[in-house]
């Protein structure tokens, strides 16, 4: 591992850590930080992140629950690679990426996650319920939702499936940069964070 990246092994990986590839989007910090919060995550938790880009979720989620299974779930093939990159970048072992697009891709992964992150796939509801089905009892979706047809319809499909214990969180965030020979507080794009459990 380089130096630099060393001794990141707490949630909050600093976004320019990461390899990019142009055009391909990350969770920022801040937001990630919010996500994993919310996934309530357990030492041997089977984690499938859906749609799971340049790989911010799976790394910050291998590194703090090495013991977990992280699968990647990604249907670009070149964001794929990158997210076997960026796992290596951070020594993270325990992710499998799946190169496939989901839903139809839900039955071939290891069964009955015990967390599932959402962060790509259209229509989002549609991906909710099928993954819905998938999850076993005491099991939590964590999906976000960066406008209002996106929040709509995740909250319309928690209600819908009888998910309890719904949570949704608006971040608001600002940093600090350099402007000019200011500096300014810039906002990072408001983000929803929806999540749900299912108990019965
Ligand atoms: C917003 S990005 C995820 C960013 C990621 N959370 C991160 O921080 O690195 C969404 C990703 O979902 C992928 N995607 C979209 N629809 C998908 C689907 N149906 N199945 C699998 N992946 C999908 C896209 O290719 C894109 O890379």
């Amino acid at each position: 591992m380089p130096s630099q990246l060393w001794p990141y092994i707490t949630p909050g990986i600093p976004d320019d850590l990461f390899e990019r590839l142009p055009g391909i989007p990350l969770s920022k910090r801040e937001i990630r930080l919010l996500l994993i919060s919310q996934l309530r995550l357990q030492p041997n938790s089977l984690v499938w992140d859906i749609g799971a880009g340049t790989g911010t979720i799976p790394v910050e989620i291998g590194l703090l629950c090495p013991k977990a299974q992280i699968i990647a779930v990604e249907r670009d093939d070149e964001v794929a690679s990158l997210i076997r990159r960026n796992c290596d970048r951070f020594n993270v072992k325990n992710v499998e990426v799946v190169e496939a697009s989901a839903p139809e891709c839900l039955p071939n992964l290891p069964q009955a996650p015990h967390r599932v992150c959402i962060e790509g796939g259209r229509p989002i509801k549609d991906i909710l319920k099928a993954v819905w089905q998938y999850l076993p009892l005491q099991g939590r979706v964590v999906t976000t939702a960066g406008n209002l047809e996106s929040l709509y319809a995740i909250s319309q499909g928690l209600a819908e499936l009888h998910a309890r214990n719904i949570d949704v969180v608006q971040s608001s965030v600002n940093r600090l940069e350099q402007k000019g020979n200011q500096q300014i507080f810039a906002a990072v794009d408001p983000i929803f964070i929806l999540s749900g459990e299912k108990l019965d």
